[in-house]
């Protein structure tokens, strides 16, 4: 085998702004559903793994939070999270979106990146092309050029899978040599309980208030086949709120919200397990758990 055919192996993350696209981008490029994605900022806490397999390559993605500025001991934790995740992988796609400005936010993620990008190179994705006319794109790619020195620019939609391949080639150039490290068929090395969790609080949060995404964490207490039924599995499940105001949204008039969300997120374990499952889920008030060390540490931050 020559160097030019030799297969590659290795880890990127995406940073940027909430809301960027990077959890979608991350689907798209694994081609199933792993990390959480949802129309409002940051709502992607675990660095959730996606593997690309590929003939040439196996391309593992961790999904990072949105860098912000922290105002809570989870905020802090989250940024904490992010940095360590930069200095693990062997490439950070840095994304920006199509439609809105390069402004203060992405300038102050390009020049934390900075300090890394001596040893890990950034490549620079300007997300949801879809969104906005091509010359608008291009004038993008030039604005985010101003920012910092990218590896590489390009252009993105997950939406319409355009320039997703490429995307996938770009990263895979910046791989080592090496071999495959998962195997086959293997789409996250995410244990399958906090998948299961994740996609109850992607259920939970639809719809809901502004003021409650970061006040949802969800655990899973129980998963078990039911005795004597081979095909039914038993998952039991706490929805996380900080506040009663919180908890009555969440269970909404009747209990009809809660409802709700146990059918959709049903509907998402089932298609995760390939089997069958009895969901019951439960809404606890765990007072200012964003702030308390301990309540953190129980819920897995
Ligand atoms: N039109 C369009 N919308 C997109 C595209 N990619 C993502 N979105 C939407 O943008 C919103 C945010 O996407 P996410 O993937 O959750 O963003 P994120 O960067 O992971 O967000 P955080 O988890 O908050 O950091 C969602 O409503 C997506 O549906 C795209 O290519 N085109």
């Amino acid at each position: 085998m020559t160097s030019e055919d030799a297969h590659r192996s290795g880890f990127a993350c995406f940073v940027g702004r909430p809301n960027a696209g990077k959890s979608t981008l991350t689907n798209r490029l694994v081609g199933t559903k792993v990390a959480i994605t949802s129309s409002k900022p940051q709502t992607t806490r675990h660095a959730i793994r996606g593997i690309v397999h590929r003939p040439d390559a196996q391309l593992i993605i961790v999904d990072t939070p949105g860098l912000h500025r922290p105002r809570t001991l989870l905020g802090r934790r989250l940024n904490d999270l992010v940095y360590e995740t930069w200095s693990e992988v062997d490439v950070v796609g840095f994304c920006v979106p199509a439609d809105e400005k390069v402004g203060p936010g992405d300038r102050f993620i390009a020049e934390q990146l900075k300090k890394v990008s001596r040893r890990t190179p950034v490549v620079g994705v300007v997300t949801k092309a879809d969104l906005v006319p091509k010359q608008q794109v291009a004038e993008q790619l030039l604005a985010l050029q101003e920012v910092m020195d990218f590896a590489e620019l390009i252009p993105v939609s997950a939406k319409d899978s355009f320039q997703v391949d490429e995307l996938s080639d770009v990263l895979v150039s910046q791989l080592p040599e090496g071999p495959q490290l998962y195997p086959d068929g293997e789409l996250t090395d995410e244990p399958e309980t906090t998948l299961i969790a994740e996609l109850i609080r992607e259920a939970a949060l639809e719809g809901v208030r502004d003021e409650l995404p970061h006040s949802l964490a969800v655990t899973v207490e129980e998963m078990n086949p039911r005795e004597g039924r081979d095909d039914l599995i038993d998952v039991h499940a706490l929805i996380y709120v900080e506040r009663s105001s919180q908890k009555a949204i969440v269970i909404g008039r009747g209990g009809e919200r809660l409802r709700t969300v146990g059918s959709q997120a049903r509907r998402h374990i089932q298609a995760l397990l390939g089997s069958k499952i009895y969901l019951d889920l439960h809404v606890k008030i765990a007072k200012d758990w964003q702030r308390d060390p301990k309540q953190l540490r129980k819920l897995g931050f």
